[in-house]
């Protein structure tokens, strides 16, 4: 198909590697072999590639690591840090505090000391259960309790 009939959206290119012609969607820079045959998506069907987050993490006596930054030898039970976890999310959800603020004094994550924030991450790099909550926030949201074996974590999107 001559480039003139392509889609909206699409540019027909050439695969160095194989010789094959691929269709680039402008708009997303998403590859595919197949000749497009409808207007291409302005955004990835798949999700973003990256996010931002920033986290608060509450661990307990079952964590991986029972020891953090505020507290040598963390002995908690799992209940006790959802529920510590659940009144940090309430008071940032009723605007009494910021997010920053109850990450930098009460997470058990090194990341505390810059208010939660793990900066940019794809795909693969998280524990699975974090990685899922935090690819399924809105910009802006703040997740549910989310586990992980560090611990009990609630996660804000912030890019
Ligand atoms: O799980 C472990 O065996 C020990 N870890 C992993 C770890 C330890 C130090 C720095 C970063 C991650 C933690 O417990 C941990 N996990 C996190 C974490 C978990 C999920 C997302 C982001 C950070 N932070 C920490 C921390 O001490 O600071």
């Amino acid at each position: 198909m001559a480039d003139e009939q392509l889609p909206a959206g699409w540019e027909k290119r050439l695969s160095r590697s194989t010789g094959q012609h691929y269709y680039l969607n402008i708009y997303t820079k998403e590859s595919q072999w197949d000749v497009p045959d409808k207007p291409a998506e302005p955004v990835s069907s798949s999700g973003p590639e990256q996010v931002q987050c920033s986290h608060l993490l509450v661990k307990h006596k079952e964590s991986r690591r029972p020891s953090s930054w505020r507290e040598e030898t963390i002995t908690r039970t799992k209940d006790e840090a959802l529920e510590l976890v659940k009144s940090y999310r309430e008071q940032i959800a009723q605007g009494k505090a910021s997010f920053a603020e109850l990450a930098s004094r009460y997470s058990d994550c090194s990341s505390a000391k810059r208010g939660g924030d793990l900066g940019p991450f794809g795909k693969g790099a998280m524990q699975k259960p974090f990685e899922e909550a935090a690819f399924n926030l809105k910009v802006g949201e703040l997740s549910e309790p989310v586990y992980t074996d560090s611990g009990v974590h609630i996660i804000l999107r912030t890019v």
